[in-house]
């Protein structure tokens, strides 16, 4: 039974029974004006809510499936609300600059919390840092230059590239001569033209490239494009003054003898070049002038210049005739002593160079050469206009050198400074488990005697064709260079010793197969013995090694070599970087090997093949 419920009207207050349901018959105050306005005014969205003081409802429980129902939005949805619900502006996509600033400042934070990272080495840094930062933005400028062709060079420097590089189908230019040949020949940045305004006063670069990305290539061709140009405004030049020397002489011999005819006086002088180059490109080695030599003449078969490499492996005769030769002299390359002793005899020597390459700049400028080299840049300063200098490391010492002594100078560095490539693997063999016990030599011996029975295993079955194999193994000392090699041809292995006690004929004898591209060499066949002649030892046909010091680690283009064992832990990153570039050149695969004996740094290696693993720079 249904309740009657007795109410007044709020607003006349008459009197009035409320049904829950609704009855046929009107109320008193269903009848009433006031109800009526009510009913047509409904439903109100102005109704306060019975719920402002409830608590919110819990949140869903996990194993509630239902997603909530979704509130219906009006105009005033946002009322009675407890706290704002204020939606966050959507994010603007980040631009790449922005990009690159969070994945720099992450790297930052990441090494911050990675203390662990290079400890050892940390206690022995050794390279300048270069900000990875820095390293992505020259990534980013070179990616799109893919072809020598986009490089303002002369066009016949152009087709001299196929020249210089033998063998090569669609050279593409490196990231070392991506950065440096463009800023070398002076080309704008944006407009990638170059720059029709020459700058005034000597300009100074240092180019730092990692091992065997090209850099001798990527300095060449910007001088010898420097000097062709010059040779053609300095002919012109010479034309001019001819013709008005012309000009002179035949109107004062209008009013002289006409009949009578002076054959011209003959010229004994020497050409006016000759002594006398435009570029000089200094190298530490003997073996290194004949490389760079090498490559100078390849080049200029087809531009035509004239080149002189000269060292204390020629002899003096043949040093003269090539300084002095008549037909003059563009190029010379050189060690510093030597040009240095020249040049205080012929100070001439000096007196036209406009560019002076320092290859090797690391090696160049520390203490043993430093007072050397840096008298010959003295020198040359009057007429210098390019001073370039070439590294694969910029230790801290040349770093803070440079500050000093060049603070305007240019830095090209490639984005992979100071790493060592993935593709050069790095294996450790513990000299103190057996089966050496200790002994390095004997885990040397077996390290090169286990390459070289790999590749004579790998050869093609059913031909006796073996490929040569070529090791290069590095020792600290050279006394120990010579020791070495002794005892690996005890074991027969063909081993021979290279260090500064080698005569420079015989150390380009003895690189000279180790350099270039000899793929395919075969291993000499070994002669079956006679079944009557004494046992004799075995010996490793197969495999060449050369046991050297830092000398042979520098600069040898050592194309042909696969593998480098480390006899001796190097001393700092800088020896790691040049001794393992000696392997895995140009886009090629390389394996280093270190013996860790007793007293070794193994933290140190560890660190080291933590690093080239990731792809990291070293420090
Ligand atoms: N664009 C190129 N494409 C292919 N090969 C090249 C290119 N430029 C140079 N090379 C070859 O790369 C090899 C290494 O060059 P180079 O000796 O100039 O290296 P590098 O950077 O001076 O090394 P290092 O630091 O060890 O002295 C050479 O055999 C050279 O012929």
């Amino acid at each position: 039974m249904l309740r009657p419920t007795s109410r007044l009207c709020p607003f006349c207050e008459v009197r009035s029974i409320l049904n829950t349901k609704p009855s046929p018959i009107q109320s008193p105050w269903q009848q009433s004006r006031h109800y009526g306005q009510l009913q047509r005014r409904k439903p109100s969205r102005m109704e306060l809510s019975p719920n402002v003081g409830r608590t919110r409802d819990p949140p869903r429980s996990m194993t509630d499936s239902k997603p909530p129902e979704k509130k219906a939005v009006d105009p005033f949805g946002n009322l009675n609300q407890r706290e704002a619900r204020v939606q966050p502006p959507p994010q603007r996509k980040r631009t790449e600059l922005e990009h690159k600033q969070a994945y720099n400042a992450r790297e930052r934070g990441s090494s911050r919390k990675r203390p662990e990272a290079f400890k050892a080495l940390k206690m022995q840094r050794a390279l300048a840092p270069v900000p990875y930062g820095d390293r992505a933005a020259v990534k980013s400028q070179i990616s799109d230059l893919e072809s020598f062709d986009e490089f303002p060079l002369l066009p016949s420097l152009k087709k001299a590239i196929a020249d210089a590089l033998p063998g090569l189908e669609d050279v593409s230019p490196t990231p070392a001569q991506r950065v440096a040949i463009p800023a070398l020949l002076g080309v704008d940045d944006r407009r990638r033209k170059r720059n029709p305004v020459e700058k005034k006063g000597m300009e100074q670069f240092l180019l730092a490239a990692e091992t065997g990305s090209g850099k001798t290539l990527a300095y060449l061709l910007p001088v010898i494009d420097a000097i062709k140009r010059a040779e053609v405004i300095e002919a012109e030049e010479e034309a001019q003054a001819e013709a008005a020397e012309k000009a002179a002489d035949a109107q004062a011999n209008k009013r002289t003898d006409m009949f009578s005819l002076k054959s011209p006086p003959l010229s004994t002088d020497p050409h006016p070049t000759s002594a006398r180059p435009r570029a000089i490109i200094l190298v530490p080695t003997a073996e290194l002038v004949v490389q760079v030599g090498q490559l100078a003449k390849a080049l200029s078969h087809v531009v035509k210049f004239r080149t002189a490499p000269i060292s204390a492996a020629n002899t003096a005769t043949v040093i003269r005739s090539r300084l002095f030769s008549p037909s003059g002299v563009d190029v010379v390359i050189s060690t510093p002593h030597l040009l240095g002793s020249i040049a205080e005899s012929n100070p001439n020597i000096l007196s036209r160079v406009t560019h002076l390459v320092i290859d090797e700049a690391d090696s160049l400028l520390d203490r043993s050469f430093s007072p050397t080299t840096s008298a010959i840049i003295d020198r040359s300063t009057p007429s210098l206009r390019q001073l370039i200098l070439c590294s694969a490391t910029i230790p801290r010492r040349l770093d803070s050198f440079l500050e000093k002594r060049f603070p305007d100078i240019k830095r090209l560095v490639t984005p992979n400074l100071h790493a060592i490539p993935r593709r050069v693997q790095l294996g450790v063999v513990d000299v103190n488990k057996e089966p050496y016990r200790g002994n390095k030599d004997l885990a040397c011996a077996d390290t090169i005697w286990t390459i070289g029975r790999a590749t004579a295993e790998h050869s093609d079955e059913g031909t006796e064709h073996v490929e040569l194999k070529r090791i290069i193994v590095f020792v600290n000392e050279r006394e120990k260079a010579v020791e070495v090699a002794d005892y690996l041809v005890t074991k027969g292995i063909d081993a021979v010793a290279l260090n500064r006690d080698t005569s420079g004929e015989r150390a380009s004898r003895i690189l000279a197969s180790f350099k270039g591209l000899a793929k395919g060499e075969e291993a000499p066949v070994a002669e079956p013995a006679a079944s009557d002649a004494p046992v004799r030892r075995r010996r490793l046909l197969n495999t060449k090694v050369i046991v050297t010091t830092d000398l042979g680690s520098r600069g040898i283009d050592t194309l042909a070599v696969r593998h480098v064992i480390l006899y001796d832990v190097p001393h700092t990153t800088i020896d790691f970087i040049h001794r393992l570039g000696r392997t895995g050149r140009m886009g090629r695969r390389g394996r280093g090997i270190v013996l860790v004996g007793r007293g070794d740094r193994t933290d140190v290696v560890k660190e080291v093949r933590e690093g080239m693993f990731k792809g990291q720079a070293l420090i």
